[in-house]
């Protein structure tokens, strides 16, 4: 993406600070100051646009903890519950050690730390130069920018090998934590499909690591007078979620009308239903929308790992065995064709319509 050119204009003193003299930054700042005159929105209109709900989102939410050390049998009716009344949830002892997300955040650390127009220009290690991504390049209005950077990491089947230099440990350490949260992301989804699991292929059986993604990171400081967002609203298109944060904040997720902001623990995991699951279990699970706050005092940094299914996997509703059989309320589609009618659809019209495309006319709530 390019840098869209800062303009000047009476409606920028609402911009306190500016964040992108750091050279580590990506323009984020700029980029901001152009959609605000863009949008000729005037200072006050712009507080208000952004931060209408803000007195709900105040109220925090501490998510269910599940302690996974109890076994999976003790776990899988409070993972079914959460999953269904939450569609996020948290774990411990989850089996992805505290040293390795320490190590993988200080690794995290460094690769943001390097100059905007090297994240910009070269690949990171072997990844594809794609995947530094940075603000939101569709954004046409302020609400659609997240102020944000990422690596979104496609990972691959093998684990190149161990050699010495700093880089080759930083590789490594993806993918010790993209193997620890694969296993953990299995068995969870696993556990979620079993009630529903009918005799056809598993879903769960197609998301192999070289299908699944890791996304590291990092939200920058905000100086905007009226806040922005840190990642805009949106639900996971995946099968399933497992996020690491640190301690700062800024995660919410929405329950009905509300925002609710989540209490941070950087000792648990926290898992969310993505889209695909939400098809796949007929509406039992829910992908639930969510959106990072960006801060104004500190940076944050997350990883996030996505439990996909190769693109040509079916994902038809799956009907409860023992219930009394309700009909089906999406169509069934591949994850490829999910991905290609989002792609559309954010082309077309500059977000995603996600299942609202494929459910079917009268079966269920939108
Ligand atoms: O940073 C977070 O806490 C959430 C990240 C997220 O929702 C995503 O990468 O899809
Ligand atoms: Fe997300």
């Amino acid at each position: 993406m390019q840098a869209a050119s800062a303009t000047s204009s009476s409606s920028t003193a609402a911009i306190m600070n500016e964040n992108d003299d750091d050279d580590s930054n990506p323009p984020l700042m700029a980029t901001y100051k152009h959609l605000l005159a863009e949008s000729r929105l005037d200072a006050d209109d712009r507080t208000t646009t952004m931060m209408d709900d803000d007195h709900h989102s105040r109220r925090c939410v501490v998510l269910p903890v599940i302690d996974l050390q109890h076994g999976e049998e003790q776990c899988r009716a409070a993972i079914v519950r959460a999953a269904s009344e939450w569609g996020f949830f948290q774990v411990t002892n989850h089996g992805v050690p505290q040293a390795l997300l320490d190590e993988l955040h200080d690794a995290q650390v460094a690769v943001f730390r390097r100059p905007f127009k090297l994240k910009e220009r070269e690949p990171l290690l072997d990844f594809s130069p794609e995947s530094y991504r940075w603000g939101t390049p569709t954004a046409t209005r302020l609400e659609q920018l997240s102020w944000s950077e990422a690596y979104h990491i496609p990972l691959t089947g093998t684990t190149p090998p161990a050699t010495s230099s700093s880089g080759d440990k930083t590789r490594l350490v993806i993918e010790d934590v993209s193997t620890a949260m694969s296993e953990l992301a299995q068995k969870l989804a696993g556990i979620l499909v079993a009630d529903l699991r009918g005799d056809e292929e598993n879903v769960v059986s197609r998301c192999t690591r070289s299908t699944c993604f890791l996304r590291l990171n990092r939200y920058p400081p905000c100086g905007a007078a009226g806040g922005a967002f840190g990642l805009c609203p949106h639900t996971d298109s995946d099968f399933l979620t497992i996020v690491h944060q640190d301690g700062v904040g800024g995660l919410q997720i929405r329950n009905d009308e509300r925002w609710l902001a989540v209490e941070p623990n950087p000792g648990a995991l926290i898992v969310n239903v993505g889209d695909l699951l939400q098809a796949w279990s007929n509406d039992r699970y829910r992908s639930v929308e969510h959106r990072v706050m960006a801060s104004a005092a500190s940076e944050r940094f997350s990883v996030a790992f996505f439990l996909c299914p190769a693109d040509d996997a079916l994902i038809r509703p799956r009907i409860s065995a023992g219930g009394d059989r309700p009909a089906p309320r999406y169509k069934s589609f591949t994850f490829g064709e999910y991905r290609n009618q989002i792609r559309e659809d954010v082309r077309l019209t500059g977000r995603k319509m996600g299942l609202q495309r494929f459910r079917i006319q009268g079966e269920g709530p939108l």
